[in-house]
């Protein structure tokens, strides 16, 4: 059916066989490559989209290491796009896993040494002065939907790394999301880095200076921010991996204004509560019944406890937060509980029989005993935390305790869910944020472990907020994502199954999301196009784009 598209191109030769949008390579067909001037710039064969697949796949498998495949990836993604995203598709979880978590961790930290060409925009702090004028020269006459930008503070867990990420967000956008990725853009905000390797290093390809923090900061990010607003008033902007003081603060900012998300914050929150919904339905209870322990009080913790839709009132009751100071309880003072903490401080009377440690902290298993907590989440960034004796408490304190150890790359884990399914014997209801395959239970059968990551929910959360043309992204557009993605959990139908969708379901999956994010929309009364409620669904299924050539034709006014 995609055969019957047609496109009317304006380039034409080398300029053609150099866009990744447009080239096609060996797939020109004999015709095209009469009217595009390029016979005799091609082999003589035309090979199918398969084909080239079936190449690009085992040049792929020619390569050992992780790396080197992701490596090898992005040189693909600068020489055509269709060719890419359908050998991605075609391989959706083996390849997800290179060009996004965990490798793409080793990619950014590696970023400078590795690096060949250059993707999306670069904003750098001392050029300032010619912001605009940068973003036009790269934006002008194109119908930009979404852009993703970091300033790479706290890039998953390995912290700043100057420069990264956006790119392959962007492009997890398209591939989950179905987001056209000639109308998705990337930006890097390079305010410095406080990295002392990366300040270091000689091919360091960032700025390198210390990270510019206060007011000056501030003003950098609002000019770029009112720079989207004044040329692109409906386009989804993305913040992702922002330190843990800019993250909330800038989304409270702005978020009243334009359509801005974090994902750190909102999406994390958003595919967490859809695994606790389809964990509470295996347990038979409610969210509310629940008791919490977040470990790791940052952007992604405080975005969990603040999704579960639990009221300011109730926080302080429910939610135990434990950050790198042990518990967050009042006599840590302010300087070591950010204002944002403050509804779940808890009380030190509560405490004061409970054993510390030599600097007065509570620790985390101290904190699970007393709690007897029936959710146990980790984003901590602090691998192993979860230990046996933490994670033998949590079985003690009830029958089926559900622990989602999230943070990124895998190495960081909090635990390993076969350890944390051995040593609660198959009773753990278990998430993570990177792949990990199945764990074995007592009876031998496997038990699928659920990748709790955003990017199974954040394509869909833009996705539907671009349909719809809403000018915020609302909270209920959030919760309505969520509930949907928990209806799609394969726990409900049986509970040895994944919490979540499994990952090769994730552009089906993000759909879904993406058609309750537009419906709810509606339901508040904030889209902005003209058609109605009721035609959402076809409307999403006609947007998404597809991997697939059609026919161009030349044409002097067509694109480029
Ligand atoms: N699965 C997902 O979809 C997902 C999404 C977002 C973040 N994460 C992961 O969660 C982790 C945190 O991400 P973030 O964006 O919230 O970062 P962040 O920097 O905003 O927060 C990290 C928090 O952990 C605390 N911390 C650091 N060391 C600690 C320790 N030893 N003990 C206890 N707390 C400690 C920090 O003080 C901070 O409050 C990262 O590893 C990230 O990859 C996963
Ligand atoms: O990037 C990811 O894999 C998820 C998340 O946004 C993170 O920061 O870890
Ligand atoms: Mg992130």
């Amino acid at each position: 059916m995609y055969s019957e598209l047609i496109f009317k191109v304006a380039l034409r030769g080398e300029t053609l066989l150099t866009s990744p949008r447009w080239n096609k390579g060996t797939a020109f067909t004999k015709e095209e490559r009469n009217d595009f001037g390029l016979t005799g710039r091609l082999p003589s064969r035309i090979n199918t989209i398969e084909e080239q697949c079936d190449r690009a796949y085992d040049q792929l498998h020619s390569r050992d290491t992780p790396i080197q495949r992701n490596s090898f990836l992005q040189s693909l993604k600068e020489q055509n796009w269709v060719l890419y995203y359908s050998l991605l598709s075609r391989h959706l979880k083996e390849l997800t896993s290179i060009i996004y978590t965990p490798t793409e961790a080793e990619a950014i930290e590696n970023y400078s040494h590795l690096f060949r060409r250059s993707e999306g925009l670069f904003l750098t702090f001392p050029d300032q002065d010619s912001m605009e004028e940068d973003f036009l020269e790269q934006t002008r006459g194109k119908d930009i939907e979404l852009i993703v930008c970091t300033d790479a503070e706290a890039i998953l867990g390995i912290g700043d790394q100057g420069v990264g990420i956006s790119s392959a967000k962007s492009a997890i956008y398209t591939l989950l999301g179905g987001i056209n990725p000639a109308k998705a853009f990337s930006v890097t905000l390079d305010v410095g880095t406080d990295n002392e390797r990366l300040l270091s290093d000689q091919l360091y390809v960032g700025w390198p200076s210390r990270r510019v923090r206060g007011d000056e900061y501030d003003k950098f990010i609002d000019k770029f921010v009112q720079l989207i607003r004044k040329h692109h008033p409906h386009c989804l902007l993305h913040f992702e991996d922002f330190g843990v003081t800019n993250a909330q603060r800038l989304l409270e900012l702005y978020r009243n204004e334009h359509s801005v998300f974090n994902d750190d914050i909102q999406g994390t929150g958003a595919v967490t509560l859809a695994a606790l919904m389809a964990a509470i339905g295996v347990t038979k209870s409610k969210l509310a019944d629940q008791r919490y322990v977040i470990f790791g009080a940052g952007s992604a913790g405080l975005g969990i406890a603040k999704q579960t839709g639990v009221s300011r009132e109730e926080a302080n009751k429910k939610f135990y937060l434990v950050d790198r100071f042990g518990l967050i309880k009042q006599s840590l003072g302010p300087n070591k509980i950010r204002p944002a903490l403050q509804e779940f401080v808890r009380p030190d009377q509560e405490w004061s029989d409970i054993p510390t440690n030599d600097a007065g902290e509570v620790e985390l298993l101290e904190v699970v005993r007393k709690v007897r907590p029936t959710v146990l989440i980790g984003c901590s960034t602090k691998g192993g935390a979860f230990t046996e004796r933490v994670v033998r408490a949590m079985k003690e304190g009830c029958k089926r305790p559900i622990i989602f150890p999230l943070s990124n790359p895998s190495n960081l884990v909090e635990v390993d869910p076969k350890d944390a399914n051995d040593w609660t014997e198959g009773m753990a209801l278990l998430a993570t944020g990177s792949p990990f395959p199945p764990a074995k239970m007592p009876n031998g059968k496997d038990y699928v472990i659920a990748e709790c990551n955003n990017a199974l929910i954040y394509p869909g959360l833009g996705f539907g907020s671009m349909l719809s043309q809403s000018r915020q992204m609302t909270d209920g557009m959030i919760i309505a994502g969520a509930q949907r993605l928990a209806a799609l959990s394969p726990a409900l139908k049986d509970p040895d199954s994944g919490l979540l969708p499994d990952f090769q379901d994730a552009p089906a999956a993000n759909l879904e999301v993406a058609i309750a994010v537009a419906q709810q929309a509606f339901d508040e009364g904030i889209q902005g196009v003209s058609w109605g409620r009721e035609e959402v669904r076809t409307k999403a299924e006609d947007k998404q784009w597809k991997p697939a050539y059609g026919r161009y034709e030349y044409d002097e006014q067509g694109a480029k």
